[in-house]
């Protein structure tokens, strides 16, 4: 597979970096604007391809051309939360930078798959689906499998259990407002209200909700480890057909219409397959809600 990777930052090194150990590719290519940066990213990431003596071939560059023919295209340019600051605030910048590079790969690339990880990502795929350069189908924004994953490490830590232990689901924003699926989510084939009281699950939720804040406060610059490893999930599941959380733009699921929102659904290289509509308690039905009208999805 021919994969171009736009923003050869933090996020972008370690998804290319998690792409050549899990052998996920054949060509790879990264784009940045800091040609030092690129210079360095090409060293490196070189050496670890002749280390492991792997054949793949890679491009680190700021000329789209060599992107020609990509079957997926991930962006992950632009600025990353700093302490104290909520990730719609990088909106603007972001998306102005998104569509830039989104045209430029449009030059050499009719329609290809586009992973999203910059944030704010609900809003950027809200940005990039207005201005009709994909198909629909075609364009996703990478949050919710790293929720789901924060989420299931909260669980097993307060259980003392291994991670692959619980099946956890999730919907909604990648923002305090998103929905854990607590009804439908289960240890060991046993619902979480059957092995952790109220207050234990209250308590997760929080942390799952400030996770990505928590990074920030002591690393002093957004994660980038688990994102990464995460969007590389949603690679893996092109071949898969593994249901994941993601961000897409929906048509009437969960009353929501051509806005993009976090579900789960299954994809390939021709984009969304199909959308898991979950059957939500009351609970979860209300922080839905209020999460759409918060957002004036509603
Ligand atoms: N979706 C998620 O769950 C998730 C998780 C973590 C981070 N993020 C987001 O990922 C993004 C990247 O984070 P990071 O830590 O890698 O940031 P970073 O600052 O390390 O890297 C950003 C890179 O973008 C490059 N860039 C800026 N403008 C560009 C342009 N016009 N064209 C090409 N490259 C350009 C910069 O040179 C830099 O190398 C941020 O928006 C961050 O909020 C998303």
């Amino acid at each position: 597979m021919k994969i171009t990777i736009i923003g050869a930052g933090n996020v972008g090194l370690s998804i290319a970096y998690a792409l050549i150990l899990r052998e996920l590719v054949d060509e790879l290519v990264l784009i940045d604007i800091n040609e030092d940066l690129l210079l360095a990213r090409e060293l490196e990431l070189n050496q670890s391809i002749g280390a492991f003596n792997f054949d793949i071939k890679l491009t680190c560059t700021s000329n789209y051309e060599f992107s020609k023919n990509s079957q997926l295209v991930i962006f992950s340019a632009g600025i990353a939360r700093k302490e104290g600051q909520s990730r719609d605030e990088l909106f603007e910048i972001n998306s102005k930078i998104m569509l830039d590079c989104a045209k430029k790969i449009k030059e050499f690339n009719e329609d290809p798959l586009f992973f999203i990880v910059s944030n704010p990502v609900d809003f950027m795929l809200n940005a990039l689906y207005e201005s009709k350069l994909f198909s629909a189908k075609k364009i996703i924004a990478m949050a919710g499998v790293l929720d789901n994953a924060r989420y299931k490490y909260e669980i097993a830590k307060k259980l003392n259990l291994n991670i692959s232990c619980i099946d956890s689901k999730l919907i909604g924003f990648h923002n305090d407002s998103m929905v854990l699926i607590k009804s439908q989510t289960k240890v060991k084939n046993k619902f979480l209200n059957e092995v952790l009281n109220q207050e234990d699950i209250k308590q997760i939720e929080q942390e799952v909700k400030t996770g990505g804040a928590k990074v920030i406060k002591h690393l002093k610059t957004s994660a980038y480890l688990a994102p990464a490893s995460a969007c590389v999930r949603m690679i893996e599941a092109l071949r898969t057909g593994e249901f994941l959380p993601m961000c897409i733009v929906l048509n009437g699921e969960y009353g929501i219409n051509k806005k993009a929102f976090g579900v789960m659904a299954k994809i390939s290289l021709d984009g969304i397959l199909e959308i898991l509509e979950l059957k939500l308690d009351e609970e979860e039905n209300l922080a839905l809600e209020k999460s759409l009208i918060q957002y004036a999805y509603k």
